[in-house]
């Protein structure tokens, strides 16, 4: 049955002190400066995030997904406005955020093992201090038994779970993930999926996710926000209302694909406007 209520639909509200927030975006605005003229990336993004919380970003090409995701990690700064994590205002990328890219950009000559130990390296930090959190990492992802192996041993989805692990060696903070599973075929997608799902009841981090896929987002999230392009603002908060641990089986619920439909309504709505603002 239809929830008309919609109770899992919030408004985007702000809590009264911004920087008590874990993450606060504060009326960010990103603006790139092109050889054709502006590009407005971000025009306006005000938000909070609790620590613990699993944030998708979804919308369509283009929106700013990315660009707000790295002014979050401290990879872009934001043309105006303001973004503070912890209370600490964000201007560079930090040691204690970890980083998950579409590409698993793994280093070809180095072991699954050591891919996952690589930040703790380039930190200097004392590696013998997180073999155990590696070995710990490569079992809750399946992938102690390919430990030795190079990453052109192992299939696109073992590579994403290496990142993944690499992501969280340092025990970051914040995890960041843009796009990690949309080069994998639909199965090892799905795997993938329930993989991260488990992988969350275990590590209990915060994180933002960006994806292309709705039931991706609805399924992994406690929190989906819905970008709309040009101009490019979040025109939707969903709080997901399905406990933890996620099971499979909530994609069969019709809770699910209510809320996985009004997010789809919802970005072809902000595109079919955009058409209409193009003629
Ligand atoms: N470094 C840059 N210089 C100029 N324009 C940029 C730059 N990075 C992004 N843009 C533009 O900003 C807008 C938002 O890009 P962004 O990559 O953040 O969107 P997105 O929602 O992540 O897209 P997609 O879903 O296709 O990955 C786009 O119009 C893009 O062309």
């Amino acid at each position: 049955m239809t929830d008309t209520r919609r109770t899992w639909l919030q408004p985007t509200s702000v809590a009264a002190d911004r920087d008590a927030s874990y993450i606060s975006v504060q009326a960010a605005r990103k603006t790139y400066t092109t050889r054709n003229g502006d590009v407005h990336a971000v025009e306006r993004a005000d938000f909070d995030i609790a620590e613990g919380d699993f944030v998708s970003l979804v919308g369509p090409s283009g929106c700013g997904k990315s660009t707000l995701m790295s002014m979050i990690g401290g990879l872009e700064t934001p043309t105006t406005g303001r973004i503070t994590v912890g209370g600490t205002p964000i201007t560079a990328p930090r040691r204690d955020f970890g980083y998950v890219f579409q590409d698993a950009t793994l280093l070809p000559w180095k072991t699954v093992f050591d891919n996952v130990l690589f930040p703790i390296r380039t930190q200097k930090r004392p590696v013998a201090d997180y073999l155990g959190e590696a070995e710990r990492l490569l079992k809750l992802t399946d992938l102690w038994a390919f430990r030795d192996k190079r990453p052109a041993e192992l299939s696109g989805g073992m590579r994403q779970r290496v990142a993944i692990c690499r992501g969280l060696i340092n025990d970051p903070r914040l995890l960041m993930m843009d796009e990690p599973f949309s080069a994998l075929d639909a199965i090892t997608r799905d795997d993938m999926n329930l993989m991260l799902a488990q992988l969350w009841d275990q590590v209990h981090k915060t994180a933002i996710f960006i994806t292309h896929s709705i039931r991706e987002a609805v399924y992994l999230s406690d929190r989906v926000l819905v970008m709309n392009a040009r101009p490019s603002r979040i025109v939707a908060d969903i709080r997901v209302p399905f406990p933890r641990p996620r099971r499979a089986e909530m994609q069969e619920d019709p809770l699910f694909n209510e809320i996985c439909g009004f997010v789809r309504d919802t970005i072809h709505e902000g595109h079919a406007r955009r058409q209409d603002t193009a003629i």
